[in-house]
Formats: C-alpha cells, sequence, structure tokens
C-alpha cells in the first residue's frame, strides 16, 4: 500500500483554487441555472446569493460533487470533478470542509465527539491526539467548554459554531458553508461573520458562502454571485457593495431590502 499522502490539489495551493465552467444545474425535470461561470482565488470569500429556490444550495452541491452539472466543468486546481477517481475525490473531500443547511450535529455524541468523527475516520491521528486537535478547533470557536455537552444543551448559534469547528477538523483550505446564519439571531449572527472572517485571514481558508443575511453579505463577502430565479442564470458578480451601486436592478434591489427597512443592510 502506498503510504505517501496524495495530494489531490497541490501544494502550495494553486489560485484560483476552483474554478466553475459554464454549469448547467438541473434537478428531475428541469433547469435552474445556466452559463454559471466563475472563480474562487484563494484567501477569497464568496457569497451565493439569491431568492429563495433560485438554486443556491444546487450550486454549492455541484461544487463539492454531490451532484454532477447538466453541463459545463468543475475544476479543483486542474482536476475535473466529474472526471476524478474514487481516491481522487476522496483526497479533494478531505480539503473541504462543510456544514450543510441545518448544520446538524450527532445529537446523541459529546460535541467534542462530534468534532473528533472525521479526525478519528479520516486522519492517522490516535484517540488522544484527536481530542487535543477537536479541543484545539472548538477553542478556535470559543466553544472550549462545550466539549463534553451533548449538543440539545446548545443554543443556536453555539450549535453552528461546533458544526463549524467539525468542518474545519481536517485543516481543509476550503469551507463551504449553507445558511450557517438562518435562524439566528442579529448578534450572533455577527458574531458568526466574524468567526468567519477569522477563518480566513488567521488560517487563509477560502469559504462559499450561502447567505441569506444582507448584512452577512456585506460584511464577509469579498464578492457576491447574484443568481436569478427569473433570468435562471446569473446576474452579477462583484463586490456587494459595487453590486448595490452599479449591479443590474434585480440585485440592487435585493441588496436594497435591509436599508431602505432599516433593518441593518449596511453597517
Ligand atoms: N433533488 C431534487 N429534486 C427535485 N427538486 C429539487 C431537488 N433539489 C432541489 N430541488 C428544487 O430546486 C430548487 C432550488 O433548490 P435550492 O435548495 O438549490 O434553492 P436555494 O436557492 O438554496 O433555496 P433556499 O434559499 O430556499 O434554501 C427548489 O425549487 C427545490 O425545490
Amino acid at each position: 500500500m502506498d503510504a505517501q499522502p496524495q495530494q489531490a490539489l497541490p501544494v502550495p495551493l494553486p489560485s484560483p483554487l476552483l474554478r466553475a465552467e459554464d454549469l448547467t444545474l438541473a434537478v428531475p425535470g428541469r433547469v435552474l441555472q445556466q452559463g454559471i461561470s466563475f472563480e474562487l482565488q484563494r484567501g477569497e470569500i464568496l457569497v451565493l446569493m439569491g431568492g429563495s429556490g433560485c438554486g443556491k444550495s444546487t450550486l454549492l452541491r455541484h461544487l463539492i460533487g454531490l451532484q454532477t452539472p447538466a453541463a459545463g466543468r468543475v475544476l479543483y486546481g486542474e482536476q475535473d470533478l466529474a472526471e476524478a477517481d474514487d481516491d481522487t475525490m476522496a483526497q479533494l473531500r478531505r480539503q473541504f470542509g462543510v456544514m450543510f443547511q441545518g448544520g446538524a450535529l450527532w445529537s446523541s455524541m459529546t460535541v467534542g465527539e462530534n468534532v473528533m468523527l472525521p479526525l478519528t475516520e479520516f486522519s492517522e491521528l490516535d484517540e488522544d491526539a484527536a481530542e487535543q486537535m477537536a479541543r484545539f478547533k472548538l477553542a478556535l470557536v470559543g466553544m472550549e467548554a462545550a466539549f463534553d455537552e451533548l449538543p440539545s444543551a446548545l443554543s443556536g448559534g453555539m450549535k453552528k459554531r461546533a458544526a463549524i469547528a467539525r468542518a474545519m477538523a481536517l485543516d481543509p483550505p476550503l469551507l463551504f458553508l449553507d445558511e450557517p446564519s438562518a435562524g439566528l439571531d442579529p448578534l450572533s449572527a455577527a458574531s458568526l461573520d466574524e468567526l468567519i472572517l477569522n477563518l480566513r485571514d488567521h488560517l487563509g481558508t477560502s469559504i462559499v458562502l450561502v447567505t441569506h443575511e444582507l448584512s452577512s453579505i456585506f460584511a464577509v463577502a469579498d464578492r457576491a454571485l447574484f443568481l436569478d430565479a427569473k433570468e435562471k442564470t446569473m446576474t452579477a458578480l462583484d463586490a456587494p457593495r459595487r453590486l448595490l451601486e452599479t449591479g443590474p436592478e434585480a440585485v440592487r434591489l435585493f441588496l436594497r431590502r435591509g436599508v431602505t427597512s432599516g433593518s441593518g443592510g449596511l453597517a
């Protein structure tokens, strides 16, 4: 057996890390989006935004290889996801941290055991080292005290933090977060935004984030990609403030929701 760890992504990491080329996203019976093309640069935070049902989570599933595009390609470095063999796919998946919508933790395991799970499953660490690493990851998200708690004892914001610690367990260079602040009060959502920025600024993690929250979009996104449900394609990709000023009308309206209602779209 080959004892050398294989690298699905070359080291140092390429930039762009990820390229989507002319993707068509389909679910059974219909096409959701066409002509989706963008690059994710190393260390970038890219927000996927758009109205409910436009296909944001579906796009995210395509980016991590859980769904294959009806047309187009997703490339990591030079590796086309659709052409990755099982070994390459497994290597690539270890380089993605994913927090799905809801960010569910295993309810019968403690928070610490939840974070240790990817470490014991996918790394060479023994139990003690995995525990140390899990404690370190929980400390990173300000949750070290919750190591022995069951998820049911945590608030919504704490659960999200623990789910992010689990997604970060294997030190992935790339993190995918689907609606991490859904259901959180504004203060918890703001502190999650801070955590996301910290992960990028201190660990260099590149992040693809699906969110509806205007405050998060403006707080964390280097660029935001707008999926238009009516046009069935992306109609904008730029820094959110630039989109607010000069983006297409539908995008400006989307981004103005919070500004006119005074609910805090812009800090
Ligand atoms: N496996 C599937 N089979 C059939 N329809 C699906 C499937 N997955 C998603 N859809 C449909 O595709 C559309 C897009 O779903 P998706 O979850 O990607 O949207 P979204 O933009 O993330 O929405 P939201 O903001 O509400 O989470 C929805 O109408 C959804 O019902």
